[in-house]
């Protein structure tokens, strides 16, 4: 179990540049067995989960080149699908979230499809509903072994349909499209998930040869074609790592310049982290955080309190949530942070408690900050991360804190941060890695 620690208390001051977007590239490298021939993705973040996917798709036959650091060529023309019924796949596809919309191109082009319950954040229950009654519609045939949990869908060629999704899931949106793709016939997809990284998958899938409108909406419209080629693909920057460095700049007092964040993508976080008091100037397409010692809550028009919650894009991801909350203990004011879509995101406040943070729960989804305005510390300690944005909330609070903190099993932070010592390092904070 690896670990970080981190002398908190420490201005840190320069720039950094976001690495690709973690779940844009999952989306991403599934897609490359739609096709025989070849791929080129760039801005690929090396990280542990994106790592996993590359190294199941090399298992799965695909040939995997990489071109430079954070660029690859990927060409699914020999696929070996017997991987997917093999011990190995039923170990390593476990390994995390992303490996679910492997599923869907799989049963597209190759008539099946087989996954085991993945992996990813244990934040509550993630069911995979969405992905199974989409591909039913498309008309494949559904099996689910309990005592394996091993999920598997069948069918000669796939037909398009119209569907209305029960929740306008992420990856289940992805997986959809990428199985009706290939389909027979027009797919509609009502409810669909539409944030920037599908759109990403969705203009992607179109350069191959695909026919897919309505992109960024929620309603997509899909004729099927009968194959797809090669194309090139550039990741969009990581919006959760934009929010995790803005959350970090405010709450560590700091001047940082956030490079190339592709601001017509990042929806309401500007705007959230502006409403914490946080200042945000757009210089070009960089993000400028002035330092500042201290940053107020706004009310609403009325004067109540703020909430800041989750919603399906367009609105707020709940990735960023426990970022938030760690912000606002050292905000002027209070707030309440409602973390709609998972259960048990919320229980790592008990830390920042243990810490000084001023922080009522009230219950799995909902918890009351009242900000201390800077004008107490909070203390360093010994912490464990539960989940990757949990994991990089406590560090940031421990960045923060008097004295230092001992972060374990950061591995979780890992999973989603690339190089993240070093990069921190360079903007001048004091931390590092032990126990590796
Ligand atoms: C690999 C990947 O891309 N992971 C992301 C993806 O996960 P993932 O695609 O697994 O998440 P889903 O979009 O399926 O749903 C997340 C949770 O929100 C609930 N839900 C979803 C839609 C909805 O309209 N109402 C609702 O309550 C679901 O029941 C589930 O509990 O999207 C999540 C939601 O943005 C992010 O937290 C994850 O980081
Ligand atoms: C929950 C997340 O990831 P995953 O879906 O891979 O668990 C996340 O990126 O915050």
């Amino acid at each position: 179990m690896a670990t970080f620690k981190v002398e908190g208390g420490h201005q840190l001051k320069g720039e950094i540049t976001p690495q690709g977007a973690k779940n844009e590239v999952l989306q991403i490298l599934c897609a490359v067995l739609l096709t025989p021939e070849k791929i080129k993705i760039e801005n690929i973040p090396n990280i542990i989960d994106v790592n996993k996917l590359i190294s199941i798709l090399g298992d799965l036959g695909v040939k995997v080149n990489q071109l430079s650091e954070h660029a690859y060529e990927f060409q699914a023309d020999e696929v070996n699908i017997d991987y997917l019924s093999s011990a190995a796949f039923k170990e390593d596809g476990k390994k995390l979230r992303g490996s679910i919309m492997l599923v869907g191109p799989m049963l597209a082009r190759f008539g099946k499809g087989y996954i085991p319950k993945p992996g990813g954040d244990k934040i509550g229950r993630r069911r995979l509903d969405t992905h199974f009654e989409g591909f039913i519609n498309l008309g494949a045939k559904f099996r689910y072994n309990k005592e394996e949990h091993f999920y598997g869908v069948e069918a000669k060629r796939l037909q398009g349909t119209d569907m209305l999704l029960d929740e306008a899931s992420v990856t289940g949106t992805a997986n959809i499209v990428m199985a009706a793709v290939l389909a027979k016939g027009t797919t509609t997809i009502y409810n669909a998930a539409c944030e920037p990284y599908l759109q990403q998958l969705c203009n992607m899938l179109n350069r191959m040869g695909a026919k897919i409108t309505g992109v960024g909406s929620n309603l997509l419209t899909i004729e099927g074609v009968e194959r797809l080629g090669g194309t090139d693909h550039r990741v969009l920057p990581d919006m959760i790592e934009i929010g995790s460095w803005i959350g970090m700049a405010a709450m560590t007092r700091s001047e940082l310049t956030i490079k190339n964040v592709s601001w017509e993508n990042l929806g309401q976080i500007p705007r959230v982290f502006r409403k914490l008091g946080i200042k945000l100037e757009q210089k070009g397409d960089d993000i400028y955080i002035p330092k500042q010692d201290s940053y107020e809550i706004e009310s609403y028009i009325d004067g109540s309190m703020l909430t800041v919650s989750d919603a399906p894009w367009p609105g707020f991801t709940p990735d960023l949530l426990s970022i938030v909350l760690v912000v606002s203990t050292q905000a002027k004011g209070t707030v309440l942070v409602h973390q709609k879509m998972f259960e048990s995101r919320l229980f790592f406040v008990d830390k920042l408690i243990d810490m000084g943070a001023k922080v009522i729960l009230c219950d799995p989804h909902r918890a009351t900050v009242v900000g201390m305005n800077h004008k107490h510390s909070l203390k360093a300690t010994t912490m464990t991360s539960p989940d990757i944005r949990a994991g990089i909330s406590l560090l940031i609070a421990a960045l923060s804190a008097k004295g230092t903190s001992i972060i374990h099993n950061v591995e979780q932070i890992d999973r989603g941060y690339q190089n993240i010592v070093e990069r921190l390092q360079a903007v001048g904070a004091k931390i590092e890695r032990i126990n590796d």
